[in-house]
């Protein structure tokens, strides 16, 4: 089967003072497959996002996605708010940014205020009118609603978000997050702090969001029960370079990827502890 290269990540650098964080890293994203970023504590991939969604300008390198041949964007020369408007790129951070205060229904129709404030025209009577503002205000409660459901939150969707367990919570920021219709979702850490039926339940929700809208995903996370269970496709970076690129059974047998994790330098030593070990 071909796969439709989605993002092209080249060459990128990002330098901290005399950190260098990211360090010549060329990797891809493949249209509607799950790619997870993995590596040790301080590796870099927080800021591979950063990059990727323009909070960061790269020291060096290019970042393309392709929303096909003829329409391509060249991510580390847009501000962030074009790259969520215009390519389409949504992220989710590692502490929870939602509005606690606000239901949890609100909290997905705010997410499609863009759209709905076009069609008004931007103009009060464009709000009260019959025109494209009242399909869209239905079509955003629609959207809203399957969301609710394939999170499984449409029994708390009057409930302030702030009330929702943590696991819940968590879903709640991706529905959010799928409700501004992207091209690419880039999660970092959803699983963290999750036990393991919220785990379950959140795996169940990246799958509904590949099988049922195509849409891509870029996972950062730790628990490899996580990242092995829903993968398509892994990067494993260490001190900001990339140390491994495969499918999920190639990079767990990579005895480079065995040594970063378990701080070994010797691989041949890192491969015999974990025959030891399984
Ligand atoms: N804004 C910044 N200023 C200075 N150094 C930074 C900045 N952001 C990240 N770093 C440094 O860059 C390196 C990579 O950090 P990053 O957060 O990208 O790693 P990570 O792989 O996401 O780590 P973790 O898994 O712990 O979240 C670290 O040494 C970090 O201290």
């Amino acid at each position: 089967m071909t796969r439709n290269t989605l993002l092209e990540v080249e060459h990128l650098s990002m330098k901290f003072g005399g950190l260098m964080a990211i360090n010549d890293l060329s990797f891809n994203a493949y249209e509607g497959e799950i790619t997870a970023l993995i590596g040790p504590n301080g590796a870099g991939k927080t800021t591979v996002f950063n990059c990727i969604t323009g909070f960061y300008k790269p020291t060096m390198g290019m970042i393309r996605f392709k929303h096909s041949e003829n329409k391509i964007y060249q991510l580390e020369q847009m501000p962030d708010f074009r790259i969520t408007a215009h390519a389409k790129v949504a992220r989710t951070f590692q502490n929870i940014r939602l509005f606690s205060g606000m239901t949890v229904l609100e909290n997905l129709l705010v997410a499609q205020h863009n759209k709905l404030m076009k069609a008004s025209g931007f103009t009060v009577l464009g709000l009260v009118g019959i025109g494209p503002y009242r399909k869209e205000a239905k079509s955003a409660i629609e959207l809203a609603r399957f969301w609710l459901e394939k999170a499984n939150l449409t029994e708390r969707a009057d409930d302030p978000a702030g009330d929702l367990p943590y696991g819940a919570q968590r879903r709640l920021e991706i529905a959010r997050a799928m409700c501004t219709e992207p091209r690419l979702l880039c999660l970092d850490e959803p699983a963290a702090g999750l036990n393991p039926r919220e785990s379950h339940a959140l795996n169940e929700l990246l799958r509904a969001i590949r099988t049922e809208t195509g849409t891509s995903i870029l996972l950062i996370e730790h628990d490899m029960s996580v990242v092995m269970e829903i993968s398509d496709h892994i990067v494993v970076l260490e001190y900001g370079q990339k140390i491994s690129d495969g499918d999920p059974a190639h990079v767990k047998s990579d005895p480079k990827v065995i040594a970063a994790y378990l701080g070994v330098d010797d691989e041949e030593e890192a491969v015999k502890i974990v025959g030891g070990i399984v």
